[in-house]
């Protein structure tokens, strides 16, 4: 795993915009996108940027159970709002919040991959290691998945909800086993609440135990960490 340690979330968006720049240059046509607040700086250069993302797919890594795409907390509206209303795609998918039957749906947003393999993959990765929402003892060999949200993972998105009751206690995840398939991945690591998570994930053992270590057998991995989520690193 490559490891850039930056000073902040700021330096850590330019570093992965150069990436889906070099990325875009060199004929990546398949995005793997991701939400929460650590991908915003990066979405911010995209969009202040004129890369031209009309011919790419982009494809996210998560949606909560029974949120319709238009509602505000939805992963469908954040990626609206921060990235596809300024530079849209040829085509961006999400698993559907609200589908009728939770077992087709992750029949289909498999094939969705299937049919468009993932040329570079951003994450961001949970307090607890979780990248998607593959939480703690996940199967590394995981395909698309309804999963159940950690009382952990519930606490820390409360602050995007009006209160922790509101938050969805399931939600659909891209698997391990599918995020492993990208051919080349930048995970981003912003705050000290990250650090015991990176640390986890780049010196400690590979296991389920930290979804993220599942990284480590991963042969193209750029982990952009600020100082702050650096710090509990041995090296
Ligand atoms: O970036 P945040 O808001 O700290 O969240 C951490 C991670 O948890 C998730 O929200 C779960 O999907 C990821 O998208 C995100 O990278």
């Amino acid at each position: 795993m490559k490891l850039i340690v930056v000073k902040d979330s700021e330096q850590g968006g330019k570093e992965a915009y150069q990436i889906f720049a070099e990325a875009l240059k060199n004929g990546a046509t398949v995005f793997g996108l991701a939400t929460g607040s650590t991908p915003l700086t990066t979405y911010q250069k995209l969009v202040a940027s004129k890369l031209d993302f009309s011919d790419a797919i982009s494809i996210n890594l998560d949606e909560y159970v029974g949120l319709k795409p238009d509602n505000p907390q939805s992963y469908q509206y954040f990626m609206q709002e921060h990235l596809f209303k300024s530079k849209p795609f040829k085509r961006s998918y999400l698993p559907q919040g609200d589908a009728k039957d939770a077992a087709q749906e992750v029949k289909r947003y498999d094939r969705v991959i299937a049919e468009n393999p993932i040329d570079l993959q951003l994450l961001g990765i949970g307090r607890n290691g979780h990248i998607g929402f593959n939480e703690p003892g996940s199967d590394f060999t995981s395909a698309t998945h309804k999963v159940a949200l950690t009382p952990s993972t519930i606490a820390a998105n409360a602050r995007f909800f009006k209160n922790k009751d509101e938050v969805p206690r399931y939600a659909y995840s891209m698997g391990i086993g599918t995020i492993l398939k990208s051919k080349k991945i930048i995970l981003e690591a912003f705050g000290a609440a990250k650090a015991a998570a990176v640390a986890a994930m780049i010196e400690g053992p590979v296991t389920p135990a930290c979804p993220a270590s599942a990284l480590q057998k991963h042969a193209d991995v750029v982990a952009i960490v600020d100082e702050a989520a650096a710090a509990k690193l041995k090296k």
